[in-house]
C-alpha cells in the first residue's frame, strides 16, 4: 500500500504551556535530535509534545496530573512536517476550555479511519510491562503495527468487542438459541481477524530474528504468536470445546480476544531484566517497522525516552548501531548537565538542545 504522506520528519517544533514548558521552539529538521538536561528538566515534555501532535493524546497516565501548565489556560504544541510543499504542513494540537483542536493546516487530522501519515515510534520506560503484563498490552501492540499495513483491521477490531459483548451477554443468560447466532459471528470474524495477523506476524518474525543475531541473550529464543485457540482446530470447534468452562464463567475464553505475542526458550516464556526487556521491545519496533517499509511506508519519527537508561555501554552502542542506521528521523532524551550528545553519533547532521526548567538554553549541531 502506497504510504499516503511522505517521511514527514519534523522541521519544527513548538510548545507553549505543556507541563513545564512554557514556551519552547525549536527547529528540528535532521535525523538525530538530542534533547539533553538533568531531572525534571522537561525533556520528555518534549516527546510527549511530538506524541500529542501524533496521536492526539498523552502517553503519560492521569497520574502525570493535568499538562497544562498550572495557572495557564490552555496548551498549544504546533510543528511544521517536510512535506512537497515548500513549508512542510503545520500540525496542530490545542486544548483549552474552548475543547480540542487537532488539525493539518488547519483541517481536522487524521481523517476518521485513516493511517496517520505522522507515524511515532515511542521507546518509554515501560517496555518489561509491555512484555510482562497484560496480553492485552501486547495484542494492541500486534494490531497498532498491522493496522499500519491493514486499514481493515480497525473496523474488524470494533466488530470484534461489540460481538464478544453481546456473546458475553447470551453466556450470562445461559446460552440458547442466541448464543448461536454469535458464535457464528464470532467465528467467522476471528478467522478473518487470525488470517491478517498471521500474516504480518510471518513477516515481522523473520525480521525480528535478523535483529536478534546481534544479542547473544536472545539466542535460540522464539517469537511466538498464540492466537487464541488450538492450531490444531477451527475457531468454530474450540468455541464448541470450550461451552460448558464458557458457559460456567460468563464470557468468552477462545477467539482473537485472547491471542498473545510471546518471546519464548524452548517452550518457556523467556524472563528478562529491564534493560534486556528494552532492547526486546526496541528489536520489536524495528522489525515491525522494516515491515512497515517493506509494505511501501515511510520511515516512523522515533521518540526515545533515556535509551540510556538501564544499558550497558557495549548494548547500547549496539542498539544504537541498527537504531541510528535506520532512515527517518529519531528525537531522543538523555540526562545530561551540558549539550553533550553522549553516544548518539550520525554521520549527517545532529542537533542537541538543553533543557532547563522547561526552556532551552543551549543547542548546538554537529
Ligand atoms: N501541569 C504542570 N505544570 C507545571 N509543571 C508540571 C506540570 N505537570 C508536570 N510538571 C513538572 O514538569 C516536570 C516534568 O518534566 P519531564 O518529565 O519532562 O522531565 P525530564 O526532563 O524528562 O526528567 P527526567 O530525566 O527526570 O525524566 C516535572 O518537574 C513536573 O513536576
Amino acid at each position: 500500500m502506497p504510504d499516503p504522506a511522505p517521511a514527514c520528519p519534523l522541521r519544527t517544533l513548538r510548545v507553549v504551556h505543556l507541563r513545564r514548558c512554557r514556551e519552547v521552539a525549536i527547529a528540528t529538521a535532521a535525523p538525530v535530535v538530542v534533547l539533553t538536561g538533568g531531572n525534571g528538566a522537561g525533556k520528555t515534555t518534549l516527546l510527549e509534545a511530538v506524541y500529542l501532535l501524533a496521536r492526539g493524546r498523552s502517553f503519560r497516565g492521569r497520574k502525570a496530573g493535568p499538562m497544562t501548565t498550572r495557572g495557564e489556560r490552555g496548551t498549544l504544541v504546533e510543528a511544521r512536517c517536510d512535506a512537497d510543499a515548500p513549508d512542510g504542513h503545520l500540525l496542530r494540537y490545542r486544548r483549552d476550555h474552548h475543547g480540542r483542536e487537532h488539525s493539518l493546516d488547519g483541517r481536522p487530522w487524521p481523517p476518521p479511519g485513516s493511517v496517520r501519515p505522522l507515524r511515532i515510534k515511542l521507546i518509554g520506560e515501560n517496555a518489561q510491562s509491555l512484555l510482562e503484563g497484560d496480553p492485552a498490552l501486547r495484542r494492541t501492540f500486534l494490531d497498532w503495527n498491522l493496522f499500519h499495513v491493514e486499514p481493515r483491521l480497525g473496523a474488524l477490531r470494533r466488530e470484534l468487542s461489540r460481538v464478544q459483548q453481546q456473546r458475553n451477554a447470551a453466556l450470562r443468560r445461559g446460552g440458547g438459541r442466541e448464543l448461536t447466532v454469535w458464535d457464528q459471528a464470532l467465528g467467522a470474524l476471528g478467522e478473518r481477524i487470525d488470517d491478517l495477523r498471521q500474516a504480518f506476524f510471518a513477516h515481522w518474525h523473520a525480521r525480528f530474528q535478523q535483529l536478534t543475531a546481534a544479542f547473544p541473550f536472545l539466542d535460540d529464543c522464539e517469537l511466538r504468536l498464540a492466537r487464541g485457540w488450538p492450531m490444531t482446530q477451527s475457531l468454530a470447534e474450540a468455541i464448541a470445546a470450550a461451552r460448558p468452562g464458557e458457559l460456567a464463567r460468563g464470557h468468552t475464553l477462545v477467539g482473537p480476544g485472547r491471542a498473545d505475542v510471546q518471546l519464548t526458550r524452548d517452550g518457556a516464556r523467556l524472563a528478562l531484566s529491564r534493560g534486556q526487556a528494552k532492547v526486546v521491545v526496541c528489536l520489536l519496533q524495528l522489525a515491525a517497522e522494516q515491515v512497515h517499509r517493506d509494505q511501501g511506508l515511510a520511515p516512523a519519527l522515533w521518540l526515545l525516552d533515556d535509551l540510556e537508561a538501564e544499558l550497558d555501554a557495549r548494548t547500547l552502542a549496539r542498539l544504537w548501531e541498527v537504531i541510528g542506521q535506520r532512515e527517518g528521523q529519531c528525537l531522543l532524551t538523555r540526562v545530561a548537565t551540558a549539550a553533550d550528545p553522549g553516544p548518539y553519533t550520525h554521520p549527517d547532521t545532529r542537533l542537541v538542545f538543553h533543557v532547563e526548567q522547561g526552556a532551552v538554553v543551549d543547542d548546538a549541531s554537529t
